[in-house]
């Protein structure tokens, strides 16, 4: 009979289960918003006009290549780096603009790091209470024990981080950034130090804890499965601007143009031009409603969306693997340079050199303008 592994039996590398749900405290969530943001690195502009609001207790991925400023908006929220112009509001009072900056400090922020920047030098309990020196000592302490509990490490508090695993080290640091209850949290790529095995169920067990403290939530990451998995909107940055913000399924179903496209799946793409309300490809002709006749355009399709048919254009399979959930092919067709990429069921009888007919479905299919890319 098939059995489904607990968390706790699928995280194997850490020593003791996550605290109850439930009982990490409670924030009073505040209204994030960027407003015309502009950053500059001595002559470098790194971020170019940004504006965004996070709602209270909403979670928003920064989404986007290395480079392209997420770390730098998220510094900028936190008072770490100063924009050279705009405003950011925490429930519309201006805690950075022009005239005003609010140290880090008096911002209301929690934040944790890749690396979770945790004092070697200092135990567990200290590091959670370093947060919370503006409570008389014995509270402090108090409240750092509730959230080492939450994260399942109150047996660790005298231990120093070296003691930790990884996985370990990062509760200390979720802990730490929940511990002040802050109205804000804020996350650089808090789970891409962690081994792979250890990071879907850590990913978890924050998700469960951010929604428990009901924090407004910014997590930079540069994945977009992470992104979908963790966030109720991505905001999907290039090049130090917003390209697109919106829901998982509004970025991978109605990407903004070809790179959010690509940002999400792998792409068969083709050049084609729009005749008659329609799209021809080497696979198949699709429909092209609203363009203009003659128009440039790309149309791409998900490997996922092609399938082998009775009746389809016929190709020949020039490659096949077996990935165990799904396989890969490649079939080549007439008209076309490169071999069409196909994701297929797990174990498809077929093999390389048989000649197949192949078949779009239509859900798979973007279509952009060239002139926009
Ligand atoms: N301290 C710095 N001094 C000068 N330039 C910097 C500094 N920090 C970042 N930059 C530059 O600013 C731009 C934005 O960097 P940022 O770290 O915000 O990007 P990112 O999207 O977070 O990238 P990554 O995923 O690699 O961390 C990049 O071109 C980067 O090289």
């Amino acid at each position: 009979m098939a059995s489904i592994q607990s968390p706790e039996q699928s995280a194997t590398l850490e020593r003791t289960s996550w605290g109850r749900r439930g009982t990490a405290g409670v924030t009073i969530a505040a209204r994030l918003g960027f407003e015309g943001i502009v950053h500059h690195y001595g002559e470098s502009l790194s971020l170019k006009g940004i504006d965004l609001v996070v709602e209270p207790g909403e979670i928003v991925s920064l989404l986007g290549r290395s480079g392209c400023g997420k770390t730098t908006l998220l510094r900028v929220a936190a008072g770490l780096e100063r924009p050279s112009g705009g405003r950011v509001l925490v429930n519309g009072r201006e805690i950075s603009g022009p005239g005003t900056f609010v140290p880090p400090e008096k911002r209301g922020v929690g934040l944790m790091f890749q690396d979770f920047a945790l004092f070697p030098h200092m135990t567990i309990l200290k590091n959670v209470t370093y947060g919370l020196a503006d409570l008389p000592r014995a509270e402090a302490e108090r409240q750092a024990h509730h959230a080492l509990a939450r994260v399942g490490l109150e047996g660790f508090a005298a231990a120093y981080p070296h003691e930790l695993s990884g996985g370990e080290q990062q509760r200390v640091a979720l802990a730490r950034a929940i511990a002040p209850r802050p109205s804000v949290l804020l996350m650089d790529e808090p789970f891409s130090g962690l081994d792979k095995r250890l990071r879907d169920h850590v990913r978890d067990e924050t998700l469960a804890i951010i929604r428990e403290t009901r924090a407004t939530c910014i997590i930079v990451t540069h994945d977009p499965e992470e992104a979908m998995r963790m966030s109720d909107r991505i905001a999907l940055m290039r090049q130090g601007k917003l390209l697109q913000v919106g829901t998982a399924r509004d970025l991978y179903e109605r990407p903004s143009n070809l790179y959010a496209a690509r940002f999400f799946s792998e792409l068969n793409e083709f050049d084609t031009l729009a005749r008659g309300g329609e799209a021809v490809t080497p696979i198949g002709t699709v429909p092209a409603p609203g363009r203009a006749e003659g128009s440039a355009l790309t149309v791409a399709v998900r490997p996922q969306g092609i399938r082998f048919a009775a009746e389809g254009v016929p190709g020949r399979v020039v490659s096949h693997r077996f990935l165990g959930e799904v396989d890969l092919a490649e079939v080549a067709v007439e008209s076309c340079d490169a071999p069409i990429r196909l994701r297929l069921r797990g174990g498809t009888p077929v093999r390389a050199g048989e000649s197949v007919a192949i078949a779009v479905d239509p859900r798979d299919v973007l279509i952009f303008d060239k002139a926009l890319e």
